[in-house]
């Protein structure tokens, strides 16, 4: 069932509709001026992007656009050049970019589903699903399970960050609670289910670009972009940042 957490921006598609009403406009971009979204690029750098927070952005259309139908529609990647010119395009950056995101608006709906069930954020064994599964479809793709569960621990812990942030937002600040109860194991895990294909198809699209010299940029500038076009709060920023770190 739709949660509207905040407000009316929509988020991403729960069985194929909006369910997750995403932070507003004004809680994550609350003011109509340039902001400085600052992206921790790696350990050794610091990438600050200025960006204008846009009047009216809607999140992308990433089920279409960038999203697991998008690269698994894509033409087959045979061989090195292939995969290399798929990379130079963007795609599978712009694909893991936008999934990332998408999967850190569900952290919302998950958070939103623990503040009314009381569990705890932390729960070990779906994290070992999650990442079996990640391995599991990785090894079916020609993609190192290694990289596939280093990448999923960071989603994971990028999940836990922004649902621990949101938890104390809405301890302090109690008239801003999502008022829904989303269905954990019926919705969102589903959705999360979802985009975990969806991410190895972009992991396995970028693969040929990991520890390459453009790879770090070309994943900062789609990130950002994302951030931008979603309105991220510094938390969710932050969240996404944490989401991709390992990818390079
Ligand atoms: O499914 C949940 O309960 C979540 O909180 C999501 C998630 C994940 O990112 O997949 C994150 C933290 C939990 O420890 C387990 C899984």
């Amino acid at each position: 069932m739709p949660v509207n957490t905040r407000s009316a921006h929509p988020g991403p598609s729960v069985q194929g509709r909006s369910a997750v009403r995403a932070p507003s406009a004004r809680a994550r971009c609350p003011r109509p001026a340039l902001r400085a979204v600052a992206w921790l690029a790696g350990p050794a750098a610091a990438v600050v992007l200025l960006t204008a927070c846009p009047a009216s952005a809607a999140p992308l259309p990433l089920s279409s656009a960038a999203g697991p139908g998008h690269t698994s529609g894509a033409p087959p990647a045979s061989g090195h050049r292939a995969a290399r010119v798929q990379g130079e395009d963007g795609r599978g950056f712009a694909a893991l970019a936008g999934l990332s995101a998408e999967r850190l608006e569900l952290a919302d709906q998950v958070a939103a589903a623990k503040l009314r069930s009381g569990t705890p954020v932390a729960d070990p064994a779906r994290e070992r699903v999650v990442l079996e599964e990640a391995a599991r479809k990785a090894t079916a793709r020609g993609l190192d399970p290694v990289v596939a569960r280093r990448v999923f621990r960071d989603q994971i812990e990028a999940s836990k960050a922004v649902q621990r942030g949101l938890l104390q937002r809405w301890r302090a600040h109690p008239e801003q609670r999502p008022t829904g109860r989303p269905d954990l194991a019926g919705e969102v895990r589903p959705a999360l289910d979802r985009i975990t294909t969806g991410l190895i198809d972009a992991l396995t699209e970028v693969a040929p670009r990991r520890g390459t010299p453009g790879c770090r940029a070309a994943l900062t500038t789609k990130a950002a972009g994302q951030a931008v076009q979603r309105r991220f709060d510094p938390l969710h920023s932050r969240g996404l940042s944490r989401a991709l770190a390992s990818v390079c």
